[in-house]
């Protein structure tokens, strides 16, 4: 199967077209590609497809083989590769998700894809769509207990669901331990992504995730937007956020006239191959 393996400021996916291959058991592959020993090594694996609905069609899938429904970093990877190799000369293009059609729009430098600005859509906080086991209609700073210590939640949906902490230290996090405990928490009925936030002023935090099916990343593309949006709505920062994480910065803008969120960041190539399934 040939591939190209992208980044989103160091959320690392196997890329593969699928207008040129085909991809039996895309849960299998993903798992096997994703091995840091045994495989590529990567955070998932997502296919680029042809779409009815949109200009393409993106279909993201975990470390562990789970499938994701949205994917902020992958996103503005695919949009990155569609443009440099060619399948399309257009700048604003859509792009198909199990979460709904994204719409992006892309700077070009020496022709090729340098920023991606993604309409990620509208946030969910509404508790039972993100879905959150709680008694209230919101997420806001609920309690929650997590081995034995009491955390505080914002849940917030990007098309995947996340649960938002705040810390005033995220350096010393145990996050091999925590991350999971959130995870596989009764209170999250589809798992959760987790991100665990320092709020720098109002408008910069700097955080860190544990993403169901994929464990710590580098970065999150919809946890950044999730974030920002938690940030705004507990009146930590105001509507437009730069959010620092372990692989690079983002920034986030919540219109909320429109009740759109917009995410901006980078996209790189890291090399093309061929492995033997
Ligand atoms: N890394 C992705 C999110 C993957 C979400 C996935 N872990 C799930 O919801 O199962 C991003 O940049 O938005």
């Amino acid at each position: 199967m040939r591939f190209t393996k992208m980044h989103g400021i160091g959320n690392d996916y196997v890329y593969v077209n699928c207008l040129e291959e085909k991809v039996e058991d895309p849960g299998r592959v993903a798992k096997l590609v994703s091995d840091r020993h045994f495989g590529i090594g990567s955070d998932g694996l997502i296919l680029i497809k042809p779409s009815k609905n949109a200009d393409f069609e993106m279909d993201m899938y975990n470390a562990d083989g789970s499938r994701g429904a949205m994917c902020g970093n992958g996103i503005r990877c695919v949009a990155k590769y569609v443009y440099d190799y060619g399948l399309t000369q257009k700048t604003n293009i859509s792009i198909d998700t199990k979460s709904g059609v994204k719409y992006l729009e892309l700077t070009i430098d020496n022709g090729k894809v340098s920023l991606v600005k993604v309409n990620m859509g509208k946030p969910i906080l509404k508790a039972s769509q993100i879905p959150i086991h709680s008694d209230r209609e919101q997420v806001i700073r609920q309690p929650i207990d997590v081995e034995g210590r009491e955390y505080y939640i914002t849940g917030v949906s990007m098309g995947n669901p996340h649960a938002v902490v705040y810390m005033d230290d995220i350096k010393n996090l145990e996050i091999e331990r925590i991350g999971p405990a959130f995870e596989h928490h009764p209170a999250f009925p589809d798992r959760i992504n987790t991100e665990f936030v320092h709020v720098l002023d109002r408008s910069t935090v700097e955080m860190r995730v544990w993403e169901r099916g994929s464990g710590e990343t580098l970065a999150c593309g919809t946890g950044a937007c999730a974030v920002a949006v938690a940030s705004i709505v507990n009146g930590y920062t105001d509507g437009e956020v730069t959010v620092k994480l372990l692989g690079g910065d983002l920034r986030v803008f919540w219109d909320r006239k429109e009740d759109l969120v917009y995410m901006t960041g980078p996209a790189a190539i890291v090399f093309e191959g061929e492995i033997l399934l």
